[in-house]
């Protein structure tokens, strides 16, 4: 009889010789190099599965290589390292796209008819010419977000809800960090959002939002039968869009909703789905804004040179002036910070280059000589991660794992200039896909950062670093009790230097 162990081993061992040599055979010698093959086909799933974007970083730090394959049992990954590279596929941006892929994504995440997404689909990504839901969706929903009257009117009601907020903190209160960001910012971005008739001021929609969250990956992934719990807080707020979509609320509401619905309805989408693709817009409007407040408020409350040269900044520009009650009003200007506190806002863009974990995606529509070098194969996706454009030595320096809260402040005739590469900060992605929520994004973490630092202390219960959430307590700043404050945006047309963009406009 033979060998059992035996036969297994050598079983596995052609096997496994099989699956290198299939690898090998099935790569074109002029894509990129595929690496993480120690496995085949299982190693780069077990590597992402167990570290996320950290693995990126991993295999960047292992190889240097501007850019490399992935394979995946039925697909190809590209992963773009190289800042020029980048540049070269942000130009490239019919063949190597992302409206295919955002109504992909769209239709799984929201379980949408299949009415919207055929609607989605058509033109998908403008080959007969610009027109078509998809394609036109970026520039439509600009208006609500570029700097102008439409996004000074949804800053406005999101700086008076933080404000309100704040005022209502009269006493110390001890919370889990983490927990009092998501729901303050959650709040106060929806109120500004959605106006008076905000689907979120219902505590369960708010409740399933954060339900619904995790669930994504799964739906992506096809496997909504491990996503039960998501599907249904996604279900649930489906309802309450419907019913906010179908009064018509959305007219009470910011430019930004009405601009998204109007653009829906001039491409007949039902109002079902209306609500549906509100629900995942949700995600984009909450998701990064949470965990960037949290780990802004972490590293200002947690070194006291941060904090000094913020609040330093801060205090330059309020203005006291005596109100009708002969009380002291105190008031700040929140178009001001984002113009006049250079190091504040440096501290902004350092939180995000230090914790991003922004990935842009795109959909390779067909075979492509990526610099005349990379042969990219159609129907594979590319990844540029930020993490590791934000931990490069070479765009960053020698300090690049360290936080430095004026790494972004740019010193005109200093010759310490420590002015990086802007093409290198991928926070909120680059060309046309160029994030055009950072302005907003921006200003309500500025705002409510300015807030907590002028008049709250914060202290850790117990010292150590977050792993999840840290609790704290909160303390209003023992000013003098009769000061009131006035929080106000005035009107902002000019841009904050967030991007590289930004700074070319
Ligand atoms: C700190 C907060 C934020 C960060 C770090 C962030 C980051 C990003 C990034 C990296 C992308 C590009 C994805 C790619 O290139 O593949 C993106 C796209 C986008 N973001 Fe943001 N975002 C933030 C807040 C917001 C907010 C508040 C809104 C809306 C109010 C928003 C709306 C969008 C939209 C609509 C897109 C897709 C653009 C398109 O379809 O072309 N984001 N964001």
């Amino acid at each position: 009889m033979p060998n059992l162990p035996a036969s297994v081993i050598s079983g596995f061992m052609v096997l496994y010789g099989l699956f290198q040599f299939l690898l090998r055979y099935t790569q074109d010698p002029c894509e990129p190099p595929p690496v993480a093959t120690s496995i085949p086909f299982l190693g780069p799933i077990i590597g992402l599965m167990r570290k996320q974007h950290r693995y990126y970083v991993e295999l960047w730090e292992k190889y240097h290589l501007p850019i490399y394959t992935l394979r995946m049992p039925d697909s190809r990954i590209y992963v773009v390292n190289s800042a020029a590279l980048i540049s070269n596929v942000q130009r490239q941006f019919k063949v190597l796209a992302f409206p295919p892929l955002e109504a992909k994504l769209s239709a799984k995440a929201c379980a949408s008819s299949k009415t919207a997404h055929e609607i989605l689909m058509t033109n998908v990504n403008g080959d007969e010419g610009y027109w078509g839901y998809s394609i036109t969706f970026h520039n439509a929903i600009l208006p609500g977000l570029s700097p102008g009257p439409g996004l000074d009117a949804m800053n406005r009601v999101m700086v008076q809800k933080i404000s309100a907020s704040a005022d209502r903190l009269e006493k110390p209160r001890t919370v889990w960090l983490y927990e009092f960001i998501e729901h303050e910012i959650a709040l106060a971005t929806t109120d500004s959002v959605y106006g008076p008739a905000n689907p979120f001021k219902d505590p369960t929609v708010e409740q399933r939002f954060w339900k619904f969250r995790p669930a994504i990956m799964l739906l992506i992934m096809d496997l909504p039968m491990f996503a039960k719990e998501g599907v249904e807080a996604r279900e649930y707020m489906v309802k309450a869009f419907t019913k906010y979509f179908e009064s018509h609320a959305h007219n009470e509401g910011s430019t930004l909703v009405q601009v998204r619905y109007e653009h829906s309805r001039e491409h007949k989408i039902p109002v079902e789905d209306i609500a549906r693709y509100e629900v995942g817009n949700s995600i984009g409007i909450l998701t990064n804004t949470v965990p960037a407040s949290f780990w802004m408020m972490y590293h200002l409350f947690s070194d006291p040179v941060v904090l000094h040269d913020c609040r330093n900044e801060l205090l330059k520009i309020v203005s006291d002036a005596p109100d009708a009650n002969e009380l002291n009003l105190r008031t700040l200007d929140i178009s001001q910070v984002k113009n006049s506190c250079p190091i504040l806002v440096s501290t902004l863009q350092e939180v995000l280059r230090v914790h991003t974990v922004g990935i842009s995606t795109r959909m390779v529509m067909e075979d492509h000589m990526l610099d005349n070098k990379y042969l990219l194969t159609k129907g594979s996706t590319l990844m540029m991660p930020g993490p590791v454009q934000h931990s490069d030595k070479l765009a960053w320096g020698p300090t690049v794992n360290e936080f430095d809260h004026r790494h972004f402040v740019r010193h005109k005739d200093l010759k310490d200039n420590k002015r990086h590469n802007p093409v290198a900060f991928r926070a909120f992605g680059g060309g046309t896909t160029l994030c055009p929520g950072r302005h907003f994004a921006s200003t309500e973490i500025l705002a409510f950062m300015a807030i907590m630092i002028l008049r709250f202390g914060v202290t850790p219960v117990k010292m150590k670093a977050p792993d999840e959430d840290i609790e704290v307590r909160i303390t209003p700043g023992g000013e003098d009790k009769n000061l009131k404050w006035r929080i106000v945006v005035t009107d902002s047309e000019k841009r904050a230097p967030l991007s590289v963009e930004d700074l070319e406009s």
